[in-house]
């Protein structure tokens, strides 16, 4: 594999990843912005190991991540705590640029749709890993997901970079042992039980965007 020997604390455990998404709703559904992004913190920790070739598309998401928490710890924290909280809050105080791009180039909410389109390539790709045969090749998993999800919202020199990154991935059997659960049928059956989170997570925040008129955000 192409990357560098992780350190303990970088290494990519899929059960953690799990367990923060569990802990992302609260009872009567909000998303907890502070699980999310620590989801995503857990899932770019797979991406590190793969090797520098994908650190265009860590480095940006480790950006938006910050972004948002940022706006977690600054003065108006109480506002971020659920995506929920968060909409309301930028709505209300005209803080979101809703048809172009001015002065709130880099709000929570258009932040946050970024990762949220990104989730959906996850959840597509996911499935498709948990239903993969062992010759089926990540690559080709990763691309048809992008495709179908994070390419449409794209220019041509960013599905160009991710295309060729796909490229380089590791094949399904060093895929699963970076996943750090176990034989293939543990990784299968922790997939089935992400997904279902993952969705969910998904689907909540799609409805609060649409409701909003917010999922084309400049
Ligand atoms: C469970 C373990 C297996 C799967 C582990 C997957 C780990 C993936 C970790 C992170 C995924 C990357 C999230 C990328 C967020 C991209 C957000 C975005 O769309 N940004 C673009 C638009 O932003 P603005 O310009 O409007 O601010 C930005 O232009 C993008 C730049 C970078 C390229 C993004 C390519 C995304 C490809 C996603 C596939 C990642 C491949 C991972 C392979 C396992």
């Amino acid at each position: 594999m192409a990357g560098s020997e992780p350190s303990e604390n970088q290494k990519f455990c899929l059960q953690e990843v799990l367990d923060t998404f569990k802990l992302c709703l609260s009872d009567s559904k909000e998303v907890y912005l502070e699980h999310y992004v620590a989801g995503w913190r857990g899932l770019i920790k797979f991406l590190n190991c793969l090797g520098s070739v994908f650190g265009f598309i860590s480095k940006d998401a480790v950006n938006k991540i910050q972004i948002l928490v940022n706006y977690l710890n600054g003065e108006n924290g109480p506002h971020y705590v659920t995506m929920q909280s968060m909409v309301k809050y930028e709505l209300e105080n005209d803080l979101v640029d809703l048809t172009k791009r001015g002065s709130h180039s880099e709000s929570g909410c258009r932040t946050l749709l970024r990762l949220h389109r990104a989730l959906r390539w996850l959840e597509l790709f996911l499935e498709r890993l948990r239903t993969s045969t062992e010759d089926s090749k990540t690559s080709n998993m990763c691309c048809e997901a992008y495709n179908e999800s994070l390419a449409q919202h794209h220019p041509w020199v960013i599905r160009k970079a991710a295309g060729m990154a796909f490229c380089v991935l590791p094949g399904r059997a060093a895929f699963f042992e970076v996943m750090n659960v176990g034989t293939p049928e543990q990784v299968v059956a922790m997939l089935g039980e992400a997904l279902p989170l993952i969705s969910e997570v998904y689907q909540i925040t799609e409805e609060l965007y649409k409701e909003h008129n917010m999922l084309d955000l400049p």
